[in-house]
């Protein structure tokens, strides 16, 4: 399905070379700002082509609302909203049709729609889909402002290169580094690493982590709508997403329990706990810590070098060496993605909270 979300719903549509890609939001009150240049700015991040590390592939991807807004205000219908498709080159696509690449989609999209298959730039399984996510993300991010929820993503992770300092609290501080590797030194290294692999015509997974500042504690369920299976189903609607873990994760495996277990001390009168190996989540609920969860991303399938596939007319052996615009390290373009896509999984969250707490989240002056 192409629709997400409990009390928060999100529907998004089109496809990477249609004539539009958009989204529904729906579940918002009336009365809600929507701010502009915040969802702009998410956009922004997001946006193909942004430095020579990225697809070449230029669109403006501003945002056309076409329901459910008044004068920057939600009129507590659904919130629709839409982004023209400008550069798309269908030639690129001519051979993938028949000959699929490895790693990318076009063979399962041959299996569940055979002829009728929307191929051309990866069609709905392209990562351009991840606009409306960043879209519909960024206004829940904004509306968290309201109760001091903040949202930080970074690249911890790749090109066998480490993020240690692991105290960013700032939500914009990784967009200041070319990579989104927070740190001088590293983002310089990443960044010729990432040039390097350009000219081998190959490409480069990597990791993300995020923190989740002043998370009240008590929401998430028990069971099927807990916090950790309400951000893994969201999160795995990013194509090249494959995995994820909380707090310490598949560390856990390794540790024994007085190591693993976050013993707990009064902070004036807030409970804390010294560590924060699970992630700010205990029998699926929030325990008042930071939520802290990280993603691998899977280097990028379509690369120039040679590799094998198959023709699916002939039936016979073939070859592929993937031409066009790709990024050759999505990891960079999905730390955005992430991140919004975080807010929107806490909004929901939020506002889905079986125990009727009365949170002041929407800030619209009128005692709601
Ligand atoms: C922001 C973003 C940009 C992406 N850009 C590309 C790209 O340029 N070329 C590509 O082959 N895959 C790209 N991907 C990944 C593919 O869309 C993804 O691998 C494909 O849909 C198959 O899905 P799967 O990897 O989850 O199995 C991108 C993903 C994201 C999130
Ligand atoms: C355009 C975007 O990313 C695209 C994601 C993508 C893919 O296979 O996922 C393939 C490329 O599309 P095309 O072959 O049309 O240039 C990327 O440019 C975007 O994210 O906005």
């Amino acid at each position: 399905m192409f629709t997400a979300g409990n009390r928060l719903k999100l529907t998004i549509f089109g496809s990477s070379h249609g004539p539009y890609i958009g989204g529904i939001l729906d579940g918002l009150p009336a009365g809600v700002n929507i701010d502009m240049d915040y969802i702009n700015k998410w956009l922004d991040r997001r946006r193909p082509g942004i430095n020579s590390i990225t697809t070449q592939r230029k669109e403006s991807d501003r945002i056309e609302f076409i329901s459910g807004l008044k004068e920057f205000y939600t009129d507590g219908s659904p919130l629709g909203f839409i982004f023209r498709n400008e550069d798309y080159i269908n030639k690129h696509y001519d051979y993938i049709r028949d000959n699929p690449r490895p790693g990318h989609a076009d063979i399962t999209m041959y299996y569940k729609y055979g002829e009728y298959r929307n191929y051309e730039g990866g069609g709905f399984f392209s990562g351009r889909m991840t606009l409306p996510l960043v879209a519909a993300g960024s206004i829940a991010m904004h509306i968290l402002k309201n109760i001091n929820i903040s949202i930080v993503s970074y690249i911890k992770s790749a090109g066998g290169f480490n993020i240690q300092n692991e105290n960013i609290s700032d939500e914009d501080y990784s967009y200041s580094f070319r990579t989104r590797m927070p740190d001088p030194d590293l983002d310089d290294k990443l960044y010729n690493k990432i040039l390097e692999i350009i000219k081998d015509g190959d490409s480069l997974g990597g990791i993300i982590k995020t923190i989740a500042y002043n998370i009240p504690p008590g929401i998430g369920e028990p069971f099927f709508d807990s916090v950790e299976g309400t951000i893994a189903h969201l999160m795995f609607s990013i194509p090249g997403l494959k995995g994820i873990e909380f707090g310490a994760g598949f560390k856990l495996g390794s540790m024994s329990g007085s190591q693993a277990n976050d013993t707990f001390y009064y902070d004036g009168d807030k409970i804390k706990t010294r560590t924060n190996n699970s992630g700010g989540i205990l029998g699926g609920i929030t325990n008042g810590m930071p939520l802290e969860f990280s993603v691998v991303m899977k280097p990028t399938s379509s690369i120039r070098k040679k590799q094998e596939t198959v023709n699916l007319k002939t039936h016979q052996p073939s070859e592929i060496q993937v031409i066009g615009r790709h990024d050759p390290f999505i990891t960079l373009r999905a730390v955005p993605v992430v991140q919004a896509l975080t807010g929107f999984a806490i909004l929901d969250l939020i506002m889905s909270d079986s125990s009727q707490k009365k949170w002041d989240i929407f800030n619209r002056g009128d005692g709601n």
